[in-house]
């Protein structure tokens, strides 16, 4: 059916108090972002609903794009009619016949804003209620405390509302009102979660990724860009920030002992998104850690290689099973690529048994040999940073390419 206006339920904004207004502001720019490429749509956020215009565009196709966004409670496809009785009835014999398709029990629920129209809540929910009882004899039967299906009328100045669905959507708060972080992504199942999870309470992320060619491939690189335009349909678009890793760890591989080598390369990892953070005004460090998953996410591991900064190190998957990090990534449509077989630069330099415990006077006895300021700074100068917006795909570039040649 195509449907006139989408009503948007905020959720949980409508306990943010002072700051309810900032929220709904950012949802507002959020939705317009999501829907940039439905010129004709109008975004009308008001105190306590967001309304949709259409504009004759494609409802099912904005509905979808709209379930992605955080910060919709649930939302309801309208049809709107002139305001006559008659156009009312059409309406919502419309509706029933597109969407009930075995006997059902339903209510009508009126609203009116409009004071001058003349019948009242009261005579619509009767005299509608009748109409389609007649209409639909097999199919329906009134139950006023628990329908299976509520039809809601609005009365408001400007026409006649109707809808019979309430969608329920992605939940949380708007992305960009809980403030900046940078999120570590490799190309893994548990990061790209983690940051599926922090976008969710608010959180507008960057993506920090570290590669190391020749020892990582172009496709490892495409893959951790392409996961990012799909978390990108959460929040329109992500700055990715590729950090060249590929000398600390051959320097680490060199003067430290096997041991601790994850160790340390871990310590740089966080060392230079911290910097990165500082250089671009993010508040924290996002990771896909999960505690005891393997030997780098032991509590004592944590505390060695979080020492290099006071910056939050914040780890939104922590106390998740793998099954339920994997449900997750499954829902959110990465898991497929995270699963690809392209090596990350931290697979390829794991040492076969990393120490569990790692110490933080080792840690930084060994790291004593290595230039540190240096090497971070010639990493630092190699970033590149891509904007990446949602769905942009980048692993069948160099597939094209081959298929162009052939
Ligand atoms: N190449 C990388 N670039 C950016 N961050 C990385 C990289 N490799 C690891 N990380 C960060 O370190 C975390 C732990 O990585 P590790 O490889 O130990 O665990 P994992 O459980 O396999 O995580 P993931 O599934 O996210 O790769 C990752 O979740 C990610 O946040």
């Amino acid at each position: 059916m195509q449907y006139d206006e989408i009503m948007v339920r905020y959720g949980e904004l409508s306990t943010k108090g002072r700051n309810k207004r900032h929220f709904i502001d950012r949802l507002g720019t959020n939705v317009r972002d999501a829907l940039h490429k439905f010129p004709d749509v109008k975004v009308h956020p008001n105190a306590d609903r967001m309304h949709i215009i259409l504009n004759n565009t494609d409802s099912d196709q904005v509905m979808k794009h709209l379930s992605k966004v955080f910060g919709i409670q649930t939302f309801s496809p309208m049809l709107k009619v002139a305001k006559d009785y008659s156009a009312v009835c059409q309406a919502a014999k419309q509706m029933v016949a597109d969407q009930v398709t075995k006997p059902v029990t339903f209510k009508i629920e009126t609203k009116r804003s409009d004071h001058h129209f003349e019948m009242d809540t009261f005579d619509m929910n009767r005299e509608l209620g009748g109409f389609l009882l007649e209409q639909f004899p097999d199919l329906l039967t009134v139950d006023v405390h628990h329908p299976d299906v509520t039809i809601w009328v609005e009365i408001r100045v400007d026409g006649i509302y109707l809808s019979s669905e309430v969608i329920k959507s992605a939940g949380g708060l708007p992305v960009g009102t809980a403030g900046k972080g940078m999120m570590m992504l490799s190309g893994g199942i548990d990061s790209p979660v983690a940051a599926y999870l922090a976008m969710k309470r608010g959180v507008s992320l960057e993506m920090v990724h570290f590669y190391s060619p020749p020892y990582t491939s172009e496709q490892a690189l495409a893959k951790a860009k392409e996961l990012t335009g799909k978390l990108a349909h959460y929040c329109g678009s992500i700055n990715f920030i590729e950090v060249p890793f590929t000398e600390i760890q051959e320097t680490v591989k060199e003067k430290v002992p096997e041991g601790y080598l994850m160790t340390i390369q871990r310590r740089f990892m966080l060392r230079l998104a911290v910097a990165i953070a500082e250089r671009r005004k993010g508040l924290a460090i996002f990771n896909g850690e999960s505690l005891g998953q393997v030997a780098s996410q032991t509590m004592e591991s944590m505390r060695t290689i979080e020492e290099v900064t006071n910056m939050p190190v914040l780890r939104p998957v922590l106390s998740y099973d793998k099954t339920e990090i994997i449900k997750i990534a499954e829902d959110i449509d990465t898991y497929d690529l995270s699963i690809l077989p392209y090596e990350d630069c931290c697979t390829v330099f794991t040492p076969p048994s990393p120490k569990t415990k790692p110490r933080i006077d080792r840690a930084q006895k060994y790291e004593k040999v290595l230039d540190i300021d240096g090497l971070m700074q010639r990493s630092l100068d190699g970033i590149k940073i891509t904007k990446i917006h949602a769905g942009d795909e980048f692993l069948n570039q160099n597939e094209d390419v081959f298929a162009e040649l052939l």
